[in-house]
Protein backbone atom coordinates (compact mmCIF):
# COMPACT_ATOMS: atom_id res chain seq x y z
CA UNK A 1 0.00 0.00 0.00
CA UNK A 2 3.00 2.30 0.20
CA UNK A 3 3.83 2.52 -3.12
CA UNK A 4 0.21 3.55 -4.20
CA UNK A 5 0.70 6.14 -1.18
CA UNK A 6 4.41 7.13 -2.82
CA UNK A 7 2.67 7.59 -5.75
CA UNK A 8 -0.58 9.55 -5.17
CA UNK A 9 1.53 12.34 -3.00
CA UNK A 10 4.26 12.59 -5.70
CA UNK A 11 1.31 13.16 -8.26
CA UNK A 12 -0.04 15.97 -6.42
CA UNK A 13 3.08 17.68 -5.86
CA UNK A 14 4.01 17.99 -9.49
CA UNK A 15 1.31 20.20 -10.32
CA UNK A 16 -2.06 18.35 -11.08
CA UNK A 17 -5.06 19.45 -8.91
CA UNK A 18 -6.55 16.59 -7.86
CA UNK A 19 -5.57 12.83 -7.46
CA UNK A 20 -7.89 9.59 -6.78
CA UNK A 21 -5.97 6.35 -5.52
CA UNK A 22 -7.93 3.14 -6.47
CA UNK A 23 -6.96 0.54 -3.86
CA UNK A 24 -8.83 -2.79 -2.30
CA UNK A 25 -10.75 -1.82 1.08
CA UNK A 26 -8.06 -2.75 3.48
CA UNK A 27 -6.33 0.22 1.61
CA UNK A 28 -8.93 2.71 2.14
CA UNK A 29 -7.97 3.93 5.81
CA UNK A 30 -3.84 3.68 4.87
CA UNK A 31 -4.18 6.17 1.64
CA UNK A 32 -6.63 8.57 3.51
CA UNK A 33 -4.51 8.65 6.95
CA UNK A 34 -1.11 8.77 4.97
CA UNK A 35 -2.12 11.29 2.75
CA UNK A 36 -5.41 13.46 3.60
CA UNK A 37 -5.33 15.20 0.10
CA UNK A 38 -5.45 12.24 -2.27
CA UNK A 39 -8.79 10.58 -2.93
CA UNK A 40 -9.85 6.94 -2.41
CA UNK A 41 -12.18 4.60 -4.29
CA UNK A 42 -12.14 1.08 -3.33
CA UNK A 43 -12.85 -1.83 -5.04
CA UNK A 44 -15.42 -4.12 -3.71
CA UNK A 45 -12.45 -6.76 -2.90
CA UNK A 46 -11.18 -6.29 0.42
CA UNK A 47 -7.58 -7.84 -0.38
CA UNK A 48 -6.73 -7.38 -4.05
CA UNK A 49 -7.81 -5.17 -7.02
CA UNK A 50 -10.50 -7.66 -8.39
CA UNK A 51 -13.15 -4.42 -10.52
CA UNK A 52 -11.28 -1.67 -11.54
CA UNK A 53 -14.51 0.64 -12.01
CA UNK A 54 -15.18 4.19 -11.39
CA UNK A 55 -17.77 7.06 -12.38
CA UNK A 56 -15.51 9.54 -13.62
CA UNK A 57 -12.95 9.86 -16.17
CA UNK A 58 -9.44 11.26 -14.95
CA UNK A 59 -6.70 13.18 -17.35
CA UNK A 60 -4.03 10.56 -16.68
CA UNK A 61 -3.95 7.21 -15.05
CA UNK A 62 -1.25 5.38 -13.41
CA UNK A 63 -1.20 1.30 -12.82
CA UNK A 64 0.57 -1.38 -11.81
CA UNK A 65 2.57 0.08 -8.10
CA UNK A 66 1.79 -2.75 -5.38
CA UNK A 67 -1.43 -4.21 -7.54
CA UNK A 68 0.43 -7.57 -6.96
CA UNK A 69 -0.54 -10.74 -9.66
CA UNK A 70 -3.45 -12.28 -8.47
CA UNK A 71 -5.56 -14.30 -10.69
CA UNK A 72 -8.46 -11.60 -9.74
CA UNK A 73 -6.30 -8.16 -10.25
CA UNK A 74 -5.08 -10.08 -13.80
CA UNK A 75 -8.67 -10.53 -15.24
CA UNK A 76 -9.23 -6.88 -13.63
CA UNK A 77 -6.28 -5.41 -15.10
CA UNK A 78 -7.73 -6.99 -18.52
CA UNK A 79 -10.94 -6.01 -18.50
CA UNK A 80 -9.79 -2.32 -17.34
CA UNK A 81 -7.60 -1.93 -20.18
CA UNK A 82 -10.22 -3.14 -22.75
CA UNK A 83 -12.68 -0.06 -21.50
CA UNK A 84 -9.66 2.11 -21.20
CA UNK A 85 -9.03 5.40 -23.57
CA UNK A 86 -7.45 7.10 -21.08
CA UNK A 87 -3.27 8.30 -21.30
CA UNK A 88 -1.60 5.62 -19.04
CA UNK A 89 1.33 5.14 -17.45
CA UNK A 90 2.04 1.18 -16.52
CA UNK A 91 4.70 0.37 -13.76
CA UNK A 92 6.09 -2.81 -11.54
CA UNK A 93 3.54 -5.21 -11.37
CA UNK A 94 1.02 -4.00 -13.91
CA UNK A 95 4.76 -4.43 -16.34
CA UNK A 96 4.62 -7.93 -14.61
CA UNK A 97 1.12 -9.04 -15.88
CA UNK A 98 1.55 -7.49 -19.16
CA UNK A 99 4.78 -9.62 -19.73
CA UNK A 100 2.56 -12.86 -19.06
CA UNK A 101 -0.32 -11.85 -21.17
CA UNK A 102 1.97 -10.01 -24.24
CA UNK A 103 -1.29 -10.02 -26.55
CA UNK A 104 -2.47 -7.23 -24.44
CA UNK A 105 0.09 -4.86 -25.67
CA UNK A 106 -1.99 -4.19 -28.58
CA UNK A 107 -4.99 -2.79 -26.23
CA UNK A 108 -2.42 -0.10 -24.64
CA UNK A 109 -3.56 3.57 -25.77
CA UNK A 110 -1.19 5.13 -28.38
CA UNK A 111 2.24 6.80 -26.77
CA UNK A 112 1.24 4.62 -23.09
CA UNK A 113 4.66 5.30 -21.03
CA UNK A 114 5.78 2.17 -19.77
CA UNK A 115 8.35 2.45 -16.58
CA UNK A 116 10.31 -1.14 -15.95
CA UNK A 117 13.40 -1.33 -13.95
CA UNK A 118 16.33 -3.82 -15.46
CA UNK A 119 13.93 -6.79 -14.58
CA UNK A 120 10.90 -5.94 -15.27
CA UNK A 121 12.00 -4.98 -19.06
CA UNK A 122 13.88 -8.25 -19.01
CA UNK A 123 10.38 -9.93 -18.41
CA UNK A 124 8.79 -7.84 -21.22
CA UNK A 125 11.15 -8.02 -23.98
CA UNK A 126 13.64 -10.87 -22.72
CA UNK A 127 17.39 -10.95 -22.84
CA UNK A 128 20.00 -9.29 -24.58
CA UNK A 129 23.83 -10.24 -24.68
CA UNK A 130 24.72 -6.05 -25.14
CA UNK A 131 23.87 -2.86 -24.80
CA UNK A 132 23.14 -2.27 -28.07
CA UNK A 133 20.97 -5.08 -28.36
CA UNK A 134 19.03 -4.34 -25.64
CA UNK A 135 18.63 -0.88 -27.48
CA UNK A 136 17.46 -2.24 -30.53
CA UNK A 137 15.14 -4.68 -29.20
CA UNK A 138 13.43 -1.82 -26.77
CA UNK A 139 13.35 0.62 -30.52
CA UNK A 140 11.65 -2.63 -32.01
CA UNK A 141 9.11 -2.85 -29.13
CA UNK A 142 8.52 0.93 -28.95
CA UNK A 143 7.74 0.90 -32.58
CA UNK A 144 5.80 -2.26 -32.73
CA UNK A 145 3.10 -0.67 -29.92
CA UNK A 146 4.09 2.70 -30.33
CA UNK A 147 4.61 2.85 -26.37
CA UNK A 148 7.09 5.38 -24.84
CA UNK A 149 9.56 3.47 -22.40
CA UNK A 150 11.59 5.03 -19.44
CA UNK A 151 14.45 2.23 -19.31
CA UNK A 152 15.11 2.74 -15.40
CA UNK A 153 18.72 2.92 -14.18
CA UNK A 154 21.84 4.78 -13.90
CA UNK A 155 21.29 6.72 -16.47
CA UNK A 156 17.65 5.71 -16.66
CA UNK A 157 16.80 6.22 -20.87
CA UNK A 158 13.48 7.38 -22.25
CA UNK A 159 12.89 5.67 -25.73
CA UNK A 160 10.42 6.70 -27.94
CA UNK A 161 10.15 4.67 -31.11
CA UNK A 162 13.82 5.27 -32.90
CA UNK A 163 15.01 8.48 -30.29
CA UNK A 164 16.70 7.78 -27.11
CA UNK A 165 17.03 10.41 -24.41
CA UNK A 166 19.71 9.98 -21.79
CA UNK A 167 18.87 11.53 -18.12
CA UNK A 168 22.08 14.04 -17.32
CA UNK A 169 20.33 14.18 -13.14
CA UNK A 170 20.28 11.35 -10.22
CA UNK A 171 22.43 9.70 -8.14
CA UNK A 172 22.61 6.65 -6.12
CA UNK A 173 21.16 8.16 -3.44
CA UNK A 174 17.27 6.67 -6.03
CA UNK A 175 18.57 3.69 -5.01
CA UNK A 176 16.01 2.97 -2.17
CA UNK A 177 12.52 1.53 -1.92
CA UNK A 178 9.40 3.39 -3.81
CA UNK A 179 11.52 5.59 -5.57
CA UNK A 180 10.38 4.17 -8.73
CA UNK A 181 6.75 4.00 -7.67
CA UNK A 182 7.04 8.01 -6.71
CA UNK A 183 8.74 8.46 -10.57
CA UNK A 184 5.28 6.90 -11.50
CA UNK A 185 3.22 9.57 -9.70
CA UNK A 186 5.19 12.62 -10.93
CA UNK A 187 5.00 11.11 -14.90
CA UNK A 188 1.53 10.36 -14.22
CA UNK A 189 0.92 14.12 -12.86
CA UNK A 190 2.52 15.76 -15.91
CA UNK A 191 0.45 13.41 -18.50
CA UNK A 192 -2.29 15.11 -16.76
CA UNK A 193 -1.05 18.02 -16.78
CA UNK A 194 -1.25 17.91 -20.95
CA UNK A 195 2.24 17.34 -21.04
CA UNK A 196 3.07 15.00 -24.45
CA UNK A 197 3.87 11.18 -23.41
CA UNK A 198 7.46 11.52 -24.36
CA UNK A 199 7.72 14.78 -22.35
CA UNK A 200 6.37 14.20 -19.28
CA UNK A 201 8.01 10.94 -19.27
CA UNK A 202 11.52 12.99 -19.92
CA UNK A 203 11.07 15.53 -17.68
CA UNK A 204 9.24 13.74 -14.98
CA UNK A 205 13.12 11.57 -14.86
CA UNK A 206 14.92 14.93 -15.22
CA UNK A 207 13.02 15.91 -12.26
CA UNK A 208 13.06 12.95 -10.56
CA UNK A 209 16.62 13.01 -10.30
CA UNK A 210 17.39 16.68 -10.23
CA UNK A 211 15.58 16.36 -6.23
CA UNK A 212 18.37 13.83 -5.37
CA UNK A 213 20.90 16.03 -6.49
CA UNK A 214 19.85 18.76 -4.70
CA UNK A 215 19.51 16.51 -1.80
CA UNK A 216 22.17 14.53 -1.34
CA UNK A 217 24.73 17.63 -0.21
CA UNK A 218 22.62 18.48 2.22
CA UNK A 219 21.37 14.81 3.94
CA UNK A 220 23.85 12.27 2.55
CA UNK A 221 23.06 9.39 0.06
CA UNK A 222 22.21 7.10 2.94
CA UNK A 223 19.83 8.90 4.55
CA UNK A 224 17.56 9.82 1.11
CA UNK A 225 14.60 7.92 1.12
CA UNK A 226 11.63 7.62 -1.40
CA UNK A 227 9.63 10.65 0.26
CA UNK A 228 12.86 12.98 0.13
CA UNK A 229 12.07 12.64 -3.28
CA UNK A 230 8.71 14.31 -3.01
CA UNK A 231 9.69 16.36 -0.61
CA UNK A 232 12.57 18.35 -2.98
CA UNK A 233 9.99 17.69 -5.82
CA UNK A 234 9.59 21.94 -5.10
CA UNK A 235 13.41 23.02 -4.91
CA UNK A 236 13.75 20.70 -8.18
CA UNK A 237 10.21 22.89 -10.06
CA UNK A 238 12.01 26.32 -8.73
CA UNK A 239 15.24 25.36 -10.09
CA UNK A 240 13.62 24.66 -13.80
CA UNK A 241 13.39 28.29 -13.62
CA UNK A 242 17.06 29.56 -12.95
N1 LIG B 1 6.68 0.76 0.10
C1 LIG B 1 6.08 0.01 -0.81
O1 LIG B 1 4.89 -0.28 -0.74
C2 LIG B 1 6.87 -0.47 -1.99
C3 LIG B 1 6.22 -1.25 -2.93
N2 LIG B 1 6.83 -1.70 -4.04
C4 LIG B 1 6.07 -2.55 -4.94
O2 LIG B 1 6.54 -3.87 -4.78
C5 LIG B 1 6.22 -4.60 -5.97
C6 LIG B 1 7.44 -5.37 -6.37
O3 LIG B 1 8.40 -4.41 -6.87
P1 LIG B 1 9.94 -4.87 -7.03
O4 LIG B 1 10.58 -4.04 -8.11
O5 LIG B 1 10.60 -4.86 -5.72
O6 LIG B 1 9.78 -6.41 -7.44
P2 LIG B 1 10.05 -7.15 -8.81
O7 LIG B 1 9.85 -6.33 -10.03
O8 LIG B 1 9.27 -8.43 -8.74
O9 LIG B 1 11.59 -7.42 -8.63
C7 LIG B 1 11.96 -8.49 -7.76
C8 LIG B 1 13.23 -9.06 -8.30
O10 LIG B 1 13.58 -8.48 -9.55
C9 LIG B 1 15.00 -8.23 -9.57
N3 LIG B 1 15.25 -6.81 -9.69
C10 LIG B 1 14.52 -5.80 -9.19
N4 LIG B 1 15.05 -4.62 -9.54
C11 LIG B 1 16.14 -4.90 -10.28
C12 LIG B 1 17.12 -4.10 -10.95
N5 LIG B 1 17.03 -2.75 -10.92
N6 LIG B 1 18.10 -4.71 -11.62
C13 LIG B 1 18.17 -6.06 -11.66
N7 LIG B 1 17.29 -6.90 -11.05
C14 LIG B 1 16.29 -6.30 -10.38
C15 LIG B 1 15.55 -8.78 -8.30
O11 LIG B 1 15.83 -10.16 -8.59
P3 LIG B 1 17.10 -10.91 -7.96
O12 LIG B 1 18.30 -10.07 -8.35
O13 LIG B 1 16.81 -10.87 -6.48
O14 LIG B 1 17.05 -12.27 -8.58
C16 LIG B 1 14.36 -8.69 -7.36
O15 LIG B 1 14.41 -9.65 -6.32
C17 LIG B 1 5.79 -3.60 -7.03
O16 LIG B 1 4.39 -3.61 -7.17
C18 LIG B 1 6.23 -2.25 -6.42
O17 LIG B 1 5.40 -1.18 -6.82
C19 LIG B 1 8.23 -1.38 -4.34
O18 LIG B 1 8.21 -0.30 -5.22
C20 LIG B 1 9.01 -0.99 -3.11
C21 LIG B 1 8.30 -0.10 -2.15
N1 LIG C 1 22.52 4.50 -8.89
C1 LIG C 1 21.43 5.13 -9.37
N2 LIG C 1 21.55 6.33 -9.98
C2 LIG C 1 20.46 6.98 -10.45
N3 LIG C 1 19.18 6.52 -10.36
C3 LIG C 1 19.02 5.32 -9.75
C4 LIG C 1 20.10 4.56 -9.23
N4 LIG C 1 19.61 3.41 -8.70
C5 LIG C 1 18.26 3.45 -8.88
N5 LIG C 1 17.90 4.59 -9.52
C6 LIG C 1 16.55 5.00 -9.87
O1 LIG C 1 15.68 4.63 -8.82
C7 LIG C 1 14.44 4.17 -9.36
C8 LIG C 1 14.17 2.73 -8.94
O2 LIG C 1 12.91 2.34 -9.47
P1 LIG C 1 12.27 0.94 -8.99
O3 LIG C 1 13.27 -0.15 -9.10
O4 LIG C 1 10.97 0.81 -9.73
O5 LIG C 1 11.99 1.22 -7.46
P2 LIG C 1 10.68 0.80 -6.60
O6 LIG C 1 9.95 -0.26 -7.38
O7 LIG C 1 11.23 0.33 -5.30
O8 LIG C 1 9.88 2.06 -6.48
C9 LIG C 1 14.55 4.31 -10.89
O9 LIG C 1 14.01 5.55 -11.31
C10 LIG C 1 16.07 4.27 -11.11
O10 LIG C 1 16.44 4.96 -12.29
MG1 LIG D 1 9.31 -0.24 -9.25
Amino acid sequence: MGSVCLSSKAALKSGCGLVTAFVPKCGYEIVQIAFSEAMVLTDENEKVLSNINYNFEPDAIGIGMGIGQDVLTEKAFYHFLLNNKTNLVVDADGLNILSKNKKWFSLLPPKTILTPHKKELERLIGTWQSEEEKLEKIIQFSLEHDLVVVVKGAPTLVIFHSEIYQNTTGNQALATAGSGDVLTGIITSLLAQNYDPKNAAILGVYLHGLTADIAAPEMSHQAFVASDIIGYLGKAFLSLEN
